[in-house]
């Protein structure tokens, strides 16, 4: 793929930027609008929670930022260039963690190693000392000190989870695209790892898309909300997200973080009316 480089205003500190993008999926009559006219500028360590109704293309912008998925119409320009994963180090993550059972859980985590450059180039030299201390020193910082050993099935859901940002961040990605990550955890062991991932995000500060239906998990975690329609998908809203880190439990019995989890469900609530009158 022939990259094209962002005009000069659209690089520097743009890490992500959509220009008039639409995406359109299916043919003919079956063919519909899932993206409607887009445009969005995220910052290098911006980090961006997409919530919005069942279907309204969040996922979609993950996978056009991931270089997934090519726009219809529109450009869509990663780190100051026309997008390719390639370009740019991408870290996932997932709501269900898909680890291998054969390999032990350090093995897992150390995959993207063995797959992304430069660190391919090195790896079996440096799988069994820096980068077996750069994958032990992350299961640390989310409490799986010890579990590097064990297989994949000898853990909890949300140990698996913890172990699953691990290996999102062991290259150090710029980008961190995470896709209902704790959807499938109960709500404890999610607020859990929402602090898990704050502090995780506060010490490299990458930048970060996550897309969520827990409006209290947006709010807690994110530094910027886009509120999104569906039929056809549209951000209609993009709201700034300034409560001092890091955050704790305590934040989210504030006035100002009920007041704000309230107004994104009346967004999301009339957005959801607005699909089901078309
Ligand atoms: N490859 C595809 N082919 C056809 N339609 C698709 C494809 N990918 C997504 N869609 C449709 O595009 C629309 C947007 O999908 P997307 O997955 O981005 O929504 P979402 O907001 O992430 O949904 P959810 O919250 O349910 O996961 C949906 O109607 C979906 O069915």
């Amino acid at each position: 793929m022939t990259a094209t480089t962002a005009p000069a205003e659209h690089g520097g500190a743009r890490i992500a930027q959509l220009e008039d993008v639409k995406v359109r999926f299916g043919k003919g009559d079956n063919a519909f609008l899932a993206l409607d006219r887009t445009n969005l500028t995220v910052r290098p360590g911006d980090f961006v929670a997409m919530v919005g109704p069942s279907g309204c293309g969040k996922s979609t912008i993950l996978k056009l930022v991931a270089g997934l998925l090519r726009p219809t119409e529109g450009v869509v320009f990663v780190a100051g260039r026309e997008v390719g994963a390639e370009q740019v180090g991408i870290g996932m993550a997932f709501q269900n963690p898909t680890m291998l059972p054969w390999l032990t859980i350090r093995q897992n985590i150390m995959l993207p190693l063995k797959i992304v450059k430069p660190y391919s180039d090195t790896f079996g030299r440096d799988k069994n000392t820096v980068f077996r201390d750069r994958a032990d020193a992350l299961l640390a910082k989310v409490g799986l000190t010890g579990f590097g050993d064990r297989r994949p099935w000898e853990l909890s859901g949300g140990m698996l989870q913890r172990a699953n940002l691990c290996r999102a961040l062991i290259h150090s990605p710029k980008l961190l695209m995470l896709d209902e990550p704790f959807g499938a955890l109960d709500q404890f062991t999610r607020e859990e790892l929402w602090a898990v991932l704050q502090d995780l995000w506060m010490e490299t500060k990458p930048t970060v898309f996550l897309v969520t239906h827990d409006l209290r998990e947006a709010a807690f975690l994110a530094s910027r909300i886009l509120v999104m329609s569906a039929r056809p998908g549209r951000v209609t809203e993009d709201r700034a997200v300034d409560f001092a880190r890091p955050r704790t439990l305590e934040t989210t019995f504030e006035s100002e973080f009920t007041d704000l989890t309230n107004d994104l469900r009346r967004l999301i609530f009339a957005a959801r009316q607005g699909v089901e009158k078309a």
